[in-house]
């Protein structure tokens, strides 16, 4: 059984130890499995590398067929929950591309992790527009929800469905949070937190940025909104501490 991984050199899949660099555990020593294939195409998605193989693949969900590719690599579940076990974070991150396509695989890679090292906390980080496997759901104590506004470029009967919007709303594993690049899409958060009820305190608005002097020019006036409105802010502390590169 195999799960599709994104590769940080060629042939390895990206598992890495880092600290939690978003949301409401950051800062947390946590290790990441980095899955490749995503159901959207954001313009300003900083692991496009997972998703946007030779050509344009773009929101055709076919492509999801588990063929070869590049900056791609097949791993055995059993040896993903290898890798975890022997690093020392008791966290464990799942991301991607969009890790809940593959929801059977990581719930079979989280059965073996269970068998090697029982215990360990997992969040998933996900754009929130595909609901999760019953099995896997049943092991994650944390998803981290990021649906996407209009300025990644989705078309938005992709990007946000109601019913799993409303889903992600009631469920009190989920945080969400909303990559803002501009104050007007704060609009669009608004109308959004009052149509599915999600409760101010559990948003976080993070700034879109892939490099710390972006963040940093966001973050002005991304945090008066924060105050005035009562959202939780979040930075990218990875990006401050590492840059934007692969495995960190
Ligand atoms: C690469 S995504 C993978 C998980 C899932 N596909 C998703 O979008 O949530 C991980 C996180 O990075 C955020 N992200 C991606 N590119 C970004 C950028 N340029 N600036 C800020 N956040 C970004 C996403 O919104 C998401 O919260
Ligand atoms: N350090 C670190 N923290 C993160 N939190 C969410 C990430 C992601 O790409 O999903 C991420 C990441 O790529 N690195
Ligand atoms: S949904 Fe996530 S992985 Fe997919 S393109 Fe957007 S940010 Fe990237
Ligand atoms: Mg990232």
């Amino acid at each position: 059984m195999t799960l599709a991984l994104a590769t940080t050199t060629p042939g390895e899949p990206e598992v890495f130890a880092s600290l939690q660099g978003e949301g409401a555990s950051m800062g947390r020593p946590s290790t990441f499995v980095r899955l490749s294939r995503c159901n959207l195409a954001c313009e300003w998605c900083d692991t496009a590398y997972t998703w946007r193989f030779s050509g344009d693949n773009r929101f055709h969900r076919d492509d999801l067929a588990f063929e070869r590719k590049a900056n791609q690599v097949m791993a055995e579940e059993a040896d993903v929950a290898r890798m975890v076990a022997d690093l020392p974070p008791d966290r464990l991150v799942i991301t991607g591309g969009e890790p809940l396509l593959q929801g059977p695989q990581l719930a079979r890679m989280l059965a073996a992790l269970d068998e090697a090292r029982p215990g360990m906390h997992v969040e998933i980080e996900t754009n929130g527009s595909v609901a999760p496997h019953a099995v896997l759901d049943a092991r994650v104590q944390q998803y981290n929800v990021s649906p996407k506004l209009s300025h990644s470029g989705n078309p938005a009967e992709l990007a946000l469905v109601p019913e799993r919007l409303d889903a992600w709303a009631a469920d009190p594993r989920a945080w969400f949070k909303f990559v803002v690049a501009e104050p007007a899409d704060v609009e669009e958060v608004r109308a959004l937190k009052e149509r599915h009820a999600i409760p101010a305190e559990r948003i976080f608005l993070m700034p879109e940025g892939r490099s710390s002097d972006v963040i940093r020019q966001r973050s002005g006036w991304l945090s008066d909104i924060c105050t005035r409105e009562g959202y939780r802010f979040s930075d990218r502390l990875h990006i401050h501490i590492w840059g934007d590169t692969r495995g960190t």
